[in-house]
């Protein structure tokens, strides 16, 4: 039996590591762009590190007429071109041994029978009983259905060994819909079955929120409403929509990120400390200040959101086209493409301090960030030498430039008493000096590992969509099309509207 062996890494030595139990890792959706940007060289990079299980299999499940060879084929490509790291030729030909290619559409019910039947082949070959993982990287109107056949076909229930579905995003395009997803996700598996992918989870800048705010006592005396003035949280892109027009037409910005990440960032953020770093206490308390964020009422909605669409320009010295002009995207198109909203967060912690969000794509540039500002110290006896005191600001970079900053004032040498703002950073890369797992290798790793912290729970979900649901609507009455704003700038100026006074956005 052909295994890929625990291979020496340098940057996880000394790293405790749990073992996954042998695991058949089914992904429907297996020739996608999702399977091969970021699901295939995530299993190759685990491979790389030693972390896939004794018993590993791969089944890839798509319409495509390959045949095992060609799907190996496909791997390979797929591999070199978008791994994080040059393949090593052992680690990809071990890999590729493992791999399997079952071709069918999802609405026959022949495949769900000759993939059991491959299924307890593997069993029977190996000896042993493997776990399923059923990853459904294919489009969101497939997920129920796929999950009712396993069913059918007895799929998702095994004596002695383990069935987890994962589940992509989106959940749903509105509240009623991710709930009748989940209704249905429900009807044939437990909660504790279900993987909801919010690859923002998996990203270790974003894990790290947790260790900064609770395994460091430095920052919660003033982590509330006593000390934080606003946060903001920003989602730029340079990236356009990347030929997903079909997807993001009925999407939007509001949909694509706020709606899950962007919230999952605010969770992460502003929730408080869980009593263990396991799936239940962390979930708990997310779901619980996610249930507290109001979104603006109907008649706030023109000082509290912002719809923006980008029109021609120039990123990093390229003309680009408008959104309108992309391929599949209909020229009259009222699909906002920025988004920038103020939230509130009613509950002890954080009442009366603003939450803003901003994501766009086109942006000047890519840039992900959390920024707590606080609130100015209560009398500065140094104005009258000229000196500027910047309010103090704690900014969480999640990509790039990973790390934490803190902008504190400080003397100008050989000045009377003049300051500038100077910054106390540490930065992933020059501490660990190391590059981080891409996030769908943790997350694939968690799922075999049976480790549900890092995905979302069914009211999550439910809160997250509890939030956007009324400004969808509201922006549904009022039927205006989004601003329009240059690729390549900072989006548009009226995003400034929405701030409050003495509050600003920091430049992108
Ligand atoms: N692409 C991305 O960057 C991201 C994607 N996602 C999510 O991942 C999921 C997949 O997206 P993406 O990979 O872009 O989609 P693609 O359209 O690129 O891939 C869809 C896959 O499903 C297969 N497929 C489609 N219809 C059927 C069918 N009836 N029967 C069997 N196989 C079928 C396709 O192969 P074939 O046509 O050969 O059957 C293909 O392998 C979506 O839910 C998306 O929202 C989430 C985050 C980012
Ligand atoms: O889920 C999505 O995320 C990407 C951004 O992810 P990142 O890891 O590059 O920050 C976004 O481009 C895409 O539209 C959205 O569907």
């Amino acid at each position: 039996m052909a295994v890929v062996e625990r291979r020496r890494n340098p940057l996880t030595e000394g790293l405790e590591r749990p073992v996954a139990a042998p695991t058949a890792l089914v992904i429907f959706g297996a020739t996608g762009d999702l399977a091969r940007r970021k699901l295939l060289p995530a299993v190759y990079n685990l491979a790389h590190d030693g972390a896939l299980p004794h018993g590993f299999r791969l089944i890839g499940v798509a319409r495509g007429e390959l045949d095992d060879q060609g799907y190996r084929e496909l791997i390979a490509t797929a591999v070199e071109r978008f791994s994080r790291r040059r393949p090593d030729r052992d680690v990809l030909a071990r890999l590729l041994e493992l791999a399997t290619y079952e071709p069918g559409s999802f609405d026959d019910s022949e495949l769900y029978v000759r993939l059991r039947q491959r299924l307890e082949r593997f069993d029977r070959d190996d000896c042993l009983r493997h776990n399923r993982i059923f990853y459904l990287a294919t489009a969101p109107a497939f997920f129920a259905p796929i999950v009712e056949a396993l069913g059918a076909a007895e799929l998702t229930r095994l004596e002695e060994a383990e069935v987890r579905a994962v589940v992509e995003k989106p959940i749903g395009r509105s509240l009623d819909e991710a709930r009748e997803l989940n209704r249905r996700l429900r009807a044939v598996l437990e909660e504790r079955q279900i993987y909801r992918i919010d690859h923002y989870l998996g990203k270790e800048t974003v894990q790290n929120i947790l260790a900064l705010r609770f395994a460091n006592g430095l920052f919660e005396p003033f982590w509330n409403r006593n000390y934080v003035d606003y946060v903001q949280i920003t989602v730029a892109e340079d990236i356009g929509i990347e030929g997903r027009a079909g997807y993001y037409e009925s999407s939007g910005a509001l949909r694509d990120l706020v709606q899950n990440h962007m919230l999952q960032l605010l969770a992460l953020i502003a929730m408080e400390p869980p009593v263990r770093f396991a799936a239940d206490p962390v979930r708990d308390e997310k779901a619980k200040v996610l249930r507290a964020v109001r979104p603006p009422a109907p008649q706030q909605i023109d000082e509290a959101t912002v719809r923006g669409q980008y029109v021609r320009g120039v990123v990093e010295g390229e003309e680009v086209p408008g959104y309108r002009e992309e391929d599949g995207v209909d020229p009259q198109s009222r699909t906002e493409t920025y988004v920038a909203l103020r939230l509130a967060v009613e509950n002890w912690r954080w009442a009366g301090v603003p939450f803003y969000l901003r994501t766009g794509k086109r942006l000047v540039r890519k840039l992900t960030e959390i920024a707590l500002t606080l609130k100015p110290v209560p009398h500065l006896a140094f104005q009258a030498e000229g000196g500027i005191a910047q309010q103090n600001e704690i900014v969480l970079s999640v990509q790039p430039n990973e790390g934490v900053a803190i902008s504190i004032n400080a003397k100008i040498p050989g000045s009377r008493m003049q300051m500038r703002p100077v910054k106390l950073e540490f930065l992933y890369g020059s501490t660990f000096l190391s590059e981080s797992p891409e996030a769908y290798e943790r997350l694939i790793l968690d799922a075999m590992l049976g480790d549900a912290t890092l995905f979302t729970r069914e009211d999550e979900v439910a809160a997250q969509w509890a939030i956007c649901q009324p400004i969808l609507d509201a922006w549904a009455r009022k039927g205006e099309p989004p601003l329009p704003y240059q690729a390549g700038s900072e989006g548009p100026a009226a995003a400034n509207r929405i701030l409050l006074p003495g509050h600003r956005w920091r430049r992108l």
